[in-house]
């Protein structure tokens, strides 16, 4: 898999993906309300936020699936206008809240799709397919079974599991636990931080489920009516009285 570049000595390198005085909302009705955030490159960022904050909405902006009114979001420093093609090129991978597999197909054909659709050759697409069951060895036990059929986690696994097949050096996860009991969301969430902090990996993580994401985040924002009310690190809100107080 790619690493993602690291920076020259002496020069920090530029966030993986940061959005300056990002403002955005839908019919008129702003969510989004000048946004300043950054994904420092190799770093899980976690962002937190009671249910309506905006992050989704931050996710399919840096995505590309929807669009900005005021601001800019810039890749590795560069301002860019995102769409999902490109973003997929430059090695973006998003995956969005609700899994999203293709419940009538098998779970290899889910991931022959995603194949597909990056244009890889068979013998570049096995070799994939192998690296990302390394990663999450549990697909495995459910390869040939309709995706539809699975469970929450099951499908979870599979979702994200896709996602890696494009070696992304930027991950965009929008709450993975979702459905998900705590020890389902570990096992999920241990292999790809490791995956992570082998390969230099930035993920912006979207969780609820603060307990088991801090674990696994490097930095944590936490974000109330479409603006940033805190950063920290996870240590910052450890009892979690204190992310408690700003809801
Ligand atoms: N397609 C849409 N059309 C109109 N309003 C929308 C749309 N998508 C989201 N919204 C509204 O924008 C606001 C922010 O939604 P968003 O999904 O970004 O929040 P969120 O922080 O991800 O919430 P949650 O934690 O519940 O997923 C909400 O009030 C929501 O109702």
């Amino acid at each position: 898999m790619t690493a993602a570049s690291k920076a020259a000595p002496g020069t920090a390198a530029p966030p993986a993906l940061e959005v300056r005085g990002l403002t955005a909302g839908y019919g008129g009705r702003e969510v989004l309300s000048g946004l300043d955030l950054a994904l420092p490159q190799g770093e899980v960022l976690c962002l937190v936020g009671h249910n309506g904050a905006g992050k989704s909405t931050l996710m399919k902006l840096l995505f590309g699936l929807h669009q900005p009114e005021a601001g800019s979001i810039h890749l590795r420093g560069r301002a860019i206008q995102p769409r999902p093609d490109a973003m997929a090129r430059e090695g973006v991978a998003y995956v969005p809240e609700g899994r999203g597999v293709f419940p009538g197909l098998s779970v290899r054909e889910n991931f022959a799709l995603a194949l597909w659709s990056a244009g890889l050759e068979k013998v570049e697409g096995e070799a994939r397919t192998e690296e990302v069951l390394k990663v999450l060895p549990r697909i495995r036990e459910f390869w040939t079974r309709r995706a539809g059929q699975l469970s929450g986690g099951q499908q979870q696994m599979v979702s994200v599991g896709r996602a890696l097949l494009s070696r992304p050096s930027i991950l965009l996860l929008d709450e993975p636990s979702i459905g998900l009991a705590p020890k389902t969301f570990q096992d999920l969430m241990t292999p790809i931080r490791e995956l992570q902090q082998r390969l230099g990996m930035s993920i912006l993580l979207v969780e609820q489920n603060v307990g088991e994401a801090f674990a696994v985040s490097d930095r944590v924002v936490v974000m109330k009516s479409g603006q940033v009310i805190f950063r920290g690190v996870p240590a910052d809100l450890a009892d979690h009285a204190r992310l408690m107080e700003m809801f």
